[in-house]
Parts: structure tokens; sequence; C-alpha cells
């Protein structure tokens, strides 16, 4: 088969070398440093015990950093950390040397021409024997922190190597008794530091910062050739391997790259290795092929087919698939959130892979190739729109699940990654690419054009949107609604503003509703608010806690703004979805759980008749007051959840809850020897004879021989009506029987009843006179 135009360009891209390694070392003569430490005094090398006691006691426990916190564990990190600020370097050569090496370290790491290394010096480290730090990712303490470079100081010891995952195999340092060890590597790289077996190893961290002047790096003819196989991919209809189905052609081209970056980290002129040479080759390429491009953050999530644990071969990082931070706080949370030290071995690296079974990719944040544009989007690419060098499975995952047996499949592994991206789209149709995306970029861009006078303009690009237009994120509300008020078009601004539920709604969003009330009329707005309460059409989201939380002030805002209409409209919606739930709970047979139920719908309710015009509030105590007696149930609650002053409709409903009350109040309590329970079940000869032992109030217990469905028949109706009643089956004889024993609970809970009954009323009066 013919290589696709990705597969061209992937081709392209991995004859670009990053000419340089992920690690590097070289060392320099001890004699070359001078080294003071506050309180400890100069710092003889090699290293002798007592000093290194001296300096231990000088320093503390290193803690390593995980999201926000920095965290101490002996188990993760072991070893005494002295602060930069009591450290000073000196020799008469020293600076020299050093940044001798630092732009050897540049070559041979294979930095862009014209950049060079700067080292910030970030702790002294002391190891005793025994001590270590386990495989982990040093934090990106800056933007521009590429590298960390570590200087082991002349010692005599054993154990202790540094060792240093270089592109997928281990790279393995050693500090030596008279010379300075110097080990520079890729910050993304995973390293560890193996327990010290005898002896002591100090050592010296820097942050190794990149300096670039303006202006790209040369990438010379290649570029031409990547703009080619761009254009073609551009121009190419993509075909589902699946079923061959027509993809039409692509909107997007998405190239992976092999380094992990956070936000602060992902810049043009930050790139690491390899990746920098690519993308400045890829922004050459898409510039002559008429392409825009940004960089992403990309998050994939794999499922592989692994073989049987027999076939186990260890391999890759041996099997550390959790890692840690060192040092201070991290930058990024989200970057480091999924690095679990907690990860069982076993879920991880131990296992083969055989076939991947379902890949997904998806983008969830941008920014311009020149820094601008940052933004969170929603963006899951297809298959035919990625091109990469190094297949996602050779890299690290950080977090890996192990499925075991799926049945169809074998046994099954999930794997998420992370990794960055520098996605393009021909420049004409930035707009679409870009709203795909889910981006307020893009309502921000169509509102600039209409402000500008070009309307006809940003219809045309409103009208591109509606293929994809579908399930927002909060991000774009505001701003969409924005947009469909300015369109003056009714039918596109309902496109524009239709994706989104009606959960999102809040106070804020008030004058944006006003002014689409304005520009399309009441009715307009109110099918919309439809629209977000049924965005699937068939299920239909519970709206407690958006009635709670947003309704009152909403309605009240609307009001400010002039759309009382509007305000009325969003109160009928609460109260048919307050109905609707009500209607289910009260139809309930057990009573606790109704009283619960018609309980959680007091609050709901309440900002309800507070939303409502008098004459919605007047129809919703009508509906109320017929409701049997299990009305004061929801009655009390609601009432006792307002916080405005009592309408027409309030009172009405107090005084209907003031009947019932005082009737539930007055009953007298049953008598000790009164067992009788009334109950109707479901109407069947098996009911009826409950129903009768049930009602006579002498019958206290009843031995029934009953079938298995029968008895089966009989449990079932007693548990859903919550009855005050034992039922057991004794398994002796044919038919087993079923023994009924009325319990005490009768009587406790009537008790209740009319305590709760008394302590509402006398509440009631108080309140509502
Ligand atoms: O002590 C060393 O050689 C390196 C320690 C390290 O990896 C760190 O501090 O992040
Ligand atoms: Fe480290």
């Amino acid at each position: 088969m013919p290589k696709t135009a990705r597969e061209r360009l992937a081709q392209i891209l991995s004859d670009v070398e990053a000419d340089g390694a992920d690690s590097a070392m070289l060392r320099l003569p001890g004699s070359v440093l001078a080294l003071e430490v506050d309180g400890v005094g100069p710092v003889q090398v090699p290293i002798r015990a007592a000093q290194a006691k001296q300096l231990m006691a000088a320093g503390r426990p290193a803690g390593y950093g995980r999201g926000a916190q920095t965290l101490n564990d002996t188990s993760v990190r072991d070893t005494w950390e002295i602060a930069p600020d009591r450290v000073s370097l000196g020799g008469p050569s020293w600076q020299a040397c050093l940044d001798a090496a630092l732009e050897q370290f540049g070559e041979e790491l294979g930095l862009p021409e014209g950049t060079w290394l700067t080292a910030g010096l970030h702790s002294m480290l002391v190891y005793g024997k025994g001590q270590f730090f386990l495989p982990h990712q040093d934090s990106e303490k800056h933007a521009e922190m590429v590298a960390t470079l570590v200087v082991m100081l002349p010692s005599v010891h054993t154990g202790g190597e540094l060792v240093v995952d270089d592109a997928g195999s281990e790279q393995v340092y050693l500090g030596s008794r008279d010379d300075l060890v110097l080990v520079a590597f890729y910050a993304d790289r995973r390293h560890e530091v193996r327990p010290v077996r005898s002896g002591y190893r100090v050592s010296l961290t820097f942050n190794l910062l990149l300096n670039r002047p303006d202006g790209t790096p040369e990438t010379g003819g290649r570029a031409a050739g990547a703009a080619s196989c761009i254009k073609e991919h551009f121009e190419t209809r993509a075909v589902s391997p699946y079923g061959g189905a027509d993809l039409g052609v692509p909107l997007r081209l998405a190239f992976l790259l092999d380094h992990e970056y956070t936000e602060g980290g992902l810049a043009a002129g930050l790139l690491k290795g390899a990746d920098a040479h690519r993308v400045a080759l890829l922004q050459d390429a898409a510039r002559q092929a008429g392409c825009e491009s940004m960089l992403a953050l990309a998050e994939i999530k794999e499922t592989w087919d692994v073989l049987p644990d027999e076939y186990n071969g260890r391999g890759g990082w041996y099997g550390a698939e959790g890692g840690y931070y060192d040092g201070e706080e991290a930058p990024d949370d989200d970057f480091e959130g999924g690095f679990d030290p907690d990860a069982d071995d076993s879920e991880g690296g131990a296992h083969q892979l055989n076939s991947l079974i379902e890949g997904e990719i998806s983008l969830g944040w941008w920014i311009g190739t020149d820094g601008s544009g940052a933004e969170t989007i929603q963006l899951p690419l297809g298959d035919y729109e990625v091109c990469m060098v190094t297949p996602t499975e050779s890299i690290t995952p950080y977090e890996t699940e192990f499925e075991g047996y799926m049945g169809n499949y074998g046994n099954t592994l999930d794997r998420w990654y992370r990794r960055a991206a520098m996605v393009m789209w021909p420049r004409e149709k930035a707009f679409a690419a870009r709203a795909e995306a889910g981006s307020a970029w893009a309502m921000q861009t169509l509102l600039d054009r209409i402000d500008a006078g070009e309307l006809e303009g940003a219809r045309a690009d409103a009208a591109s949107l509606k293929p994809f237009w579908t399930n927002l994120a909060v991000d774009v509300f505001a701003p969409a609604l924005q947009v469909a008020a300015a369109l003056e078009d009714a039918a596109m601004a309902h496109m524009v503003a239709a994706p989104f539920r009606l959960q999102l709604l809040t106070a804020d969003h008030a004058p944006l509703l006003a002014a689409l009330a304005k520009a399309y009329g009441d009715q307009w707005t109110l099918e919309l608010v439809g629209h977000w309460h049924s965005p699937n059409r068939s299920a239909r989201l519970d709206l407690s806690s958006w009635i709670v939380e947003s309704l009152l002030p909403l309605c009240q805002k609307l009001h400010q703004c002039g759309a009382g209409p509007v305000s009325d409209g969003l109160a009928v919606l609460a109260w048919e979805s307050v109905r609707s739930g009500l209607e289910a709970a009260i139809s309930h047979k057990h009573p606790g759980r109704r009283r619960e139920y018609l309980g959680d719908l007091g609050e709901p309710l309440a900002r309800t008749l507070e939303a409502a015009s008098g004459e919605l509030g007047a129809a919703i105590a009508e509906f109320l007051q017929p409701l049997g007696g299990a009305a004061v149930e929801l009655l009390v609650p609601v009432l006792r959840a307002l916080r405005l002053p009592p309408t027409p409709a309030v009172l009405a409903i107090a005084n209907n809850c003031r009947e019932r009350l005082s009737l539930l109040a007055g009953q007298p309590a049953r008598t000790a020897d009164d067992w009788s329970i009334a109950w109707t079940g479901c109407g069947c000869g098996l009911c009826d004879r409950l129903a009768g032992f049930l009602s006579a109030p002498t019958e206290h217990t009843h031995e029934w021989p009953l079938a298995t469905p029968g008895r089966q028949h009989v449990h079932q109706q007693i548990d859903a009506s919550g009855l005050p009643l034992r039922h057991a089956t004794r398994r002796k004889g044919r038919p087993y029987t079923l023994v009924l024993e009325k319990t005490d609970e009768l009587f406790r809970h009537e008790d209740e009843m009319l305590r709760k009954a008394q302590a509402d009323f006398a509440w009631l009066m108080e309140t509502f006179g």
C-alpha cells in the first residue's frame, strides 16, 4: 500500500535527529570547585566521613513534590538536603569550567543552534549508607527549565548510582574519588539514585534553563518536502479503516511530540531534544503549506490486549510506573496529578503488550506558537488526523490499570499517557478548526466581526459551526449567548445557543437572556431554555439542585433586566419539574420513603414559589389543596424552607397545612390493645387475607401455610409498604409456614408522628398565626 501523506511526513520528521542524547556526562578535576557551607565551613574533597556527618547535621530530610504539596516519605526519598542559599560555590576557574561544561552539554543534548544553558543551584544532597531516591521526574520549576544538572562531589563510596532513563535504556552514572562527575539530563527523564552501600555520597543539583535569541532555527530544504505532505493531507479525503466510510477532507493534522511538557513549558522556544527541531521544521512547512498552527497538550488512553502472565518478561523501565517529583512544589497540578506513588507494580510494567484494541486521543489545552491564545479546549482526534515518529506505546504511561480477563478480549490493560502535539490547519479553515475544539476564542472572533460591522461574514462563520456544535463546556456558554443575541437571525441564533445544559444557567446570564428575549421574543427564549432542559430529548434531567441554587436569583435579576415573562416561564418550568417529582413521591407506598422524597422537594418547591408570579403561585396552592394526608409531609418542609415574606399563595398553603395539622395533632393516641393496621395491597386474594389480619385489632400473630410463590408475594408487599411486621418462614412441613407478627414499631411510630404533628402545628401557629 502506498504511504499516506501523514506517514511520509512522519518519515521526514524521523530523519530530523535531535543529534543528541537525553543525558550526558563529563568529569572535572575535584580541585576546580571551592565549596563552602554555612555552619560547616569549607568542604574538603574527597569528602571524608567526619565532614559528611557535619553536612548531614547541617541539613534536613529532603521532601519530594507531589501536586502542590511537598511530602516527606523516606520510603520514596531518603537523603539529607541543604538549601542553596547556604552553599557557596567558588574557585578561580569554577565559573569558566561550568560555562564550558554547559556548552558541551548543550551540544550533546542536541539543543537548537544559537541557544545556550544557564545553571541555577537547586540543592546540596548528602546520602549515607542505605539512603536513596526512587525513580521520579524533576518538577519544572520555571517555564525555561529544560534539564537538570547533577554534580557528584568526590568521595569514597559504593552504590549510590545515578540511573537515568535515556530514551528507554538505562544510563548508569557513578561518582568518583577524585573528580567532579557532572551529569545533565532532560527534566522529563525519569531517574533515580540507588541506595548507597558504603561511605557517603554528596551531590549538588542545578536547574538548567534554556536561553535563546529571538528568531527561529534554520530548518533547511526538508521543510519544502514536509510542506507538500501537509498540503496533500489537507486535500485528500480520509477513509474510515472500519467499513471504508468517507470522512471527508481532514480539518487538521496533529503531530505528537516525544517529551512531556507542562502548560508553562510548552512554547516553541523551549522544546526538548528532537521536538525542538521537528517543531521548527513543521512550523516552516506549515507556513509554506498555508497553514496556521498551535501547540497543544494531549491526553491519550490506550486499551491493550496483553499476553497471559506466563509470557511476562519484565520490560521497560524496571516496572516503575509510579513516579515522584523532587524538591519544592511543582508548577502545575494537572501535569503530575497522575503519578501515583502507591501504584502497585503488578498493575503496570510487567505485562507484555499483544495488540492494541482501542486508542483515544484528545487535546485539552492549547497555545499559539507565538505564545498567545492559551485556552482550555475539548477536542477528540481521529487516527486520520494524527501523525507521530515515536509510537505512544513506547512512552511510559502515567497510569496503568490491568483489567484482567474481559471475556471477548482476553486480558486487557488500560494505559494513560500525556503527550504534547503541534496541531495545524489550513488558514482559511481556521475558524471552524478552532471552534470545533470548543474554543471561546471562536465566539470572541465572531463578536469582533459583528462589532466591526461584518455581520454577513460572521453569519457565514456561525453557520459553519453547525455540524459539530454540540455538548459544549461552560466556558463557551456566555460568549455563545452573546453571539446569538448579536446575529439578528433567529434560526442561527438558536443553533449557536442551543448545545448547553440548563444547569449552567445562573443569575450572571440574566442580562444575556434578557437581550435574547429582546432580539427574538419571549417565546423564542423560553423554547431555547426548554431545549437546554432536555438536551438529548429523552431523559429530562433532575432540576432540584439548579432550582435550589440558581432559580430565585436568576428570576430576580431577569425582572431587573425587564425580562419578567422569561422569569415567569422559568418558574413554570421549575414547577413542572417539582410537580412530576411530587407525583412520583406521593404515590410511594412505603411511608418512610415517601416522607423522605416529599421532604426533599421542600426546598425546590419553596424556591419555586418565591420565584413564581402571582398567577403561578395560586395555581400551585390550588394543586396542593386536594392532596391527601401525605401533603403535610411536603407542606411543612416547604413552609420551613421559605425565606421571603409570604405571598397570598404561601398564606393559602399555610392555611391548608394548618387544617391538616390540627386534625393530626388532635387525634387521640392509639390505645394499648389496638393492633389494627389499615392497609390495602394489590387487590389479589393473598393481599386481601393479609389486609384482614392487619386490620383485626386483637390479632397479634398469624401462621399461614403457603407455597413459595405466595410467600414471596407477601414478603414483597410487606417490605414495599414498610409495614411494622416481622415476617419469617418456618421451614417445616409442606408447604412451609409464613409466620407474621405485628411489632411495637406500630405504637412507637404513631407516637412519634403525633408528637411531630404537634410540634409542627405549634411552629405554624407561631410563624403564620
Ligand atoms: O542526588 C542526585 O544525584 C540526584 C537527586 C535528584 O534526582 C533530585 O534531587 O531530584
Ligand atoms: Fe531528580
